[in-house]
This record gives C-alpha cells, sequence and structure tokens, in this order.
C-alpha cells in the first residue's frame, strides 16, 4: 500500500519529539497502522537541534504544508488560537486530515472546526490536547461508550502539579520551579495558562463534552489557578490529613454541568493526591464501570508524541471510513449534542478550608463562628495556629455547603474589624 504522507507544522517541543518517534518507531507504527507514514513536509521557522531533518523538506511557511497536494495529514504543533486556527480550517478545506496538540484551539474554536470537518468528510483528532500522553479521550469516548458519566476529576496541568509537587517535597520557591517546568518544555508559551488555570480549563471544557455530550462551551467554565497557593497553606492542608491539587472536576447534576477548575483539597490517601510532578491523572465516574482512573505523563516531548502518533495511526485505520462510520469528534453524533446548561459556580456544593488572618483579641472566633452558623455552615474543625504576632492564622475546615451561602459568609467575615486581608479559601472535596 502507498505510504502515507504528513506534514508537520512547529517543530519545538512537541513536533520535535513527535517527528523522531515516528522515525525512531517508523516500522512497528507501520505494523500497526497497514501503511508507512512519511513526514513529506516540515513547517518550522527554525530547524530543532534535537531532530536529525536531513532529507525533509523543511519551510518556514506552514500554510505551503497545509495546502500541499501531496499531504494527507496536517499534525498541528504551532500551538496559540489565531494562526494554529486559519492552518487548521486551510488544511480541512484542503481535504486534508488534522491532528492536533492544541487544547486552547479545541477549547475555543473546536465547534466550527469541526462542522467544517465534518463536510468535508475530514477527520480531526486531538488526543495529545487532554494530559498529554495518557489516552483519556480515547478511552472515555470509546472505552465508556456504554456508561452515562456521573462525574469526572483530573490533574490536567503538568506543569501545575511539578510546582505543587516541588512546592510540598522540597519547599522550592513558585517562581523557581516554574522556570524549570519551562526549562524541560512542560509549560505553555504563555505559562500563565499554566498557573492561572487557562490550559487546564481548556482540557476540561475538551473532557467535559465527550463525557457528557455537550457542545465545547471553555467561556462558561469556572477558572482560578495556583498562583495564590501559599506554602504555609500547603503545610496547613498537610496537618489537617489533606493535600492540595489543581484539579478539573466535571459534574453532572439535576441543575446542569459542573466545569470548574481549582486548587482543591482532598484526603491524602486519595488517588489523586498521590499523583506528583509532571504526572496527570483523570478519575472518570461511570454508572456501569464505576470508577476507572488513567494516570501518566502530562506533557513532555515524547510523552505528548506518544499521543499525536496514535491519532496519526487511528487517522489512518479510518481513511477509507464515511464520516458517518467514524468514532464522533466529541464521543456522540453531532445532532445528539445535548443542551445542558453549565452550572454556575454559585451553584456548586462543597466543604470549605478558609484560612483567616485575625487580630489576636478575645471574641474574634466567637464572631467569625456566628457568621458560619448564621449562614448554616457547619464547622468541621476550628484552628488557631500559634504565632508570637499580634495577628495569627485561624484555619476553618467547613461540611459541604453551597459556594453562594459561603461567598456571602466570606464578605461578613472579612467586613469584622478584627480580621485582616481576605480570606483564603480553597474548596475540600472527598474524591
Ligand atoms: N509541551 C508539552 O508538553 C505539550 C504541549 N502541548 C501543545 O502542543 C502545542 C505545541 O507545544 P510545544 O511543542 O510545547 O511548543 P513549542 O513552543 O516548543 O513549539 C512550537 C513551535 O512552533 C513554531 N511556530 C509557531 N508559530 C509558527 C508559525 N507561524 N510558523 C512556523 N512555525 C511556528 C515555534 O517556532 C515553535 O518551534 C501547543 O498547542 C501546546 O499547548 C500539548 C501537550 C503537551
Ligand atoms: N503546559 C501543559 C502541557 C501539556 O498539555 C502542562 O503543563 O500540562
Ligand atoms: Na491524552
Amino acid at each position: 500500500m502507498k505510504p502515507v504522507k504528513v506534514g508537520i507544522c512547529g517543530l519545538g517541543t512537541v513536533g520535535g519529539g513527535t517527528f523522531n518517534v515516528l522515525k525512531r518507531n517508523a516500522e512497528e507504527i507501520a505494523r500497526r497502522a497497514g501503511r508507512s507514514i512519511v513526514v513529506e513536509a516540515i513547517g518550522a521557522r527554525r530547524e530543532n537541534p534535537d531532530c536529525d531533518t536531513q532529507g525533509t523538506h523543511i519551510t518556514a511557511d506552514i500554510f505551503e504544508v497545509a495546502r500541499n497536494p501531496e499531504i494527507d495529514i496536517i499534525i498541528e504543533l504551532i500551538g496559540g488560537y489565531d494562526t494554529a486556527l486559519e492552518l487548521v480550517m486551510t488544511a480541512i478545506e484542503n481535504g486534508k486530515h488534522v491532528v492536533t496538540a492544541n487544547k486552547a484551539l479545541i477549547a475555543v474554536h473546536g465547534n466550527e472546526i469541526f462542522a467544517a470537518a465534518q463536510k468535508k468528510n475530514v477527520m480531526v483528532a486531538f488526543e495529545a490536547a487532554v494530559a498529554g500522553g495518557i489516552p483519556v479521550i480515547k478511552a472515555i469516548r470509546e472505552g465508556l461508550s456504554g456508561n452515562r458519566i456521573n462525574w469526572l476529576a483530573g490533574i490536567i496541568n503538568g506543569t501545575g502539579n511539578f510546582i505543587l509537587t516541588e512546592m510540598r517535597d522540597k519547599g522550592r520557591d513558585f517562581a523557581d520551579v516554574l522556570a524549570e517546568a519551562q526549562a524541560l518544555g512542560y509549560a505553555e508559551a504563555d505559562p500563565t495558562f499554566d498557573v492561572e488555570g487557562i490550559d487546564a480549563a481548556h482540557k476540561l471544557t475538551i473532557l467535559a463534552s465527550i463525557a457528557f455530550g455537550i457542545p465545547l462551551q471553555f467561556d462558561k467554565a469556572y477558572t482560578e489557578g495556583i498562583s495564590n497557593i501559599t506554602a504555609a497553606d500547603v503545610q496547613y492542608a498537610e496537618e489537617l490529613g489533606y493535600r492540595i491539587k489543581h484539579l478539573g472536576i466535571s459534574r453532572r447534576t439535576e441543575s446542569g454541568i459542573e466545569l470548574r477548575v481549582h486548587p482543591t483539597m482532598i484526603p491524602e490517601k486519595a488517588l489523586l493526591a498521590n499523583v506528583h510532578g509532571v504526572m496527570n491523572a483523570v478519575l472518570v465516574d461511570g454508572d456501569a464501570v464505576g470508577q476507572t482512573m488513567y494516570y501518566g505523563a502530562g506533557a513532555g516531548a515524547e510523552p505528548t508524541a506518544s499521543a499525536v502518533i496514535a491519532d496519526v495511526v487511528d487517522v489512518v485505520r479510518m481513511l477509507t471510513a464515511d464520516r458517518d462510520n467514524r468514532v464522533p469528534h466529541l464521543a456522540f453524533q453531532p445532532g445528539s449534542l445535548s443542551e445542558m446548561p453549565i452550572s454556575p459556580v454559585e451553584e456548586v456544593v462543597s466543604g470549605y478550608y478558609l484560612r483567616l488572618t485575625v487580630n489576636e483579641r478575645p471574641g474574634v472566633l466567637a464572631k467569625v463562628a456566628s457568621i458560619l452558623s448564621e449562614s448554616e455552615i457547619s464547622i468541621n474543625a476550628i484552628v488557631q495556629k500559634e504565632t508570637h504576632q499580634q495577628q495569627v492564622p485561624v484555619i476553618i475546615l467547613t461540611q459541604d455547603v453551597k459556594e453562594k451561602l459561603m461567598n456571602e459568609a466570606i464578605v461578613k467575615i472579612e467586613a469584622l474589624a478584627d480580621v485582616n486581608e481576605a480570606v483564603t479559601r480553597i474548596r475540600v472535596e472527598h474524591l
């Protein structure tokens, strides 16, 4: 059979990894795909020193690659929104299948990309976009298709988990660990996407769509990052038997689908609490299967290349199938997507860790407790940390409460004369 020709656009961390693994495992991959896969051209601004591209056509014009009539599959690894969208749309218009690792692109523009692909009878595959090398999209979209998914929760940003782990284990400084994550190729081009939760929200948006059969709705995701987590919070959480993890959580409720990304305190024995460094994990609860968890490297050149190439192989295997016989982009048939709304974060019910800084004066704790009790918020634990200063940290753990009620209580607590600074809050989940 004729080889399948691919064009790689972007030869950075993931592009370089993809080129190298395609070359190194060419024979094994061909035995799986049924045809050999040849890199016909590379669109790159510069060479990647880790890649021996001798003999492969390289152009700085990625659109030349997207229009090249010889190429069957475009692998988009340039990242970002606008140029990537134009590139992918150009490839689709030219009848090419697309494989991408770009979660920002899929979460924000996926609905229009899939509609265009459907019209042109081409495939768009994006396994590498969520949790890097873990085949979690395939697992949910295909392996769990007999289930009604109840909820999923995951550590889906490698950089963020690497930072939290290094802060906890080695007491390292936030900025220092972030710089290392960048040097290792884990971080996004704009690392605020990692630390402010935007990258995780992109990935959660995609996971929620394939789990619940809803259109991609990134703009409705509640997004909070890890930049406000202090070493003290990490330590207090440990003392209470919890760990702080940055989670994406999506849950089916009566009022809609929760879509939220935020630091979360989970019991130290929970599986997700023991996922460290750049590792990611996604826990999925389905009505038939119960809980399943998917674990592996969430970022890095070759782990991500593993997912990109698996998509290429999938596309090659499905080349002769028409669009109605392929796995739908969002797991559910395009005409069967549900209109279930995304529920506002104010409706979410969870426990809370609150950290207050109060003046060391009698009666303050009683006032705080009475505000919580007026809002019918029950306290599980209250700890006043010993310091020799006038202002002392007070830690409160509450039982489950609706976010709206907690917001109102926090406003009242912050208004007390003896409460200084904003109250730090971290949601607590028993996953
Ligand atoms: N680094 C990782 O571990 C992971 C990255 N991703 C995603 O993969 C994609 C690529 O990420 P990385 O490889 O880390 O980024 P990178 O910054 O290392 O590589 C991107 C490459 O594309 C090139 N590029 C950008 N615009 C271009 C243009 N107009 N013409 C020609 N070349 C252009 C850049 O020069 C750079 O070499 C992003 O969408 C990212 O979110 C997904 C999973 C993991
Ligand atoms: N920047 C991302 C890369 C993979 O998606 C991360 O750190 O998880
Ligand atoms: Na993946």
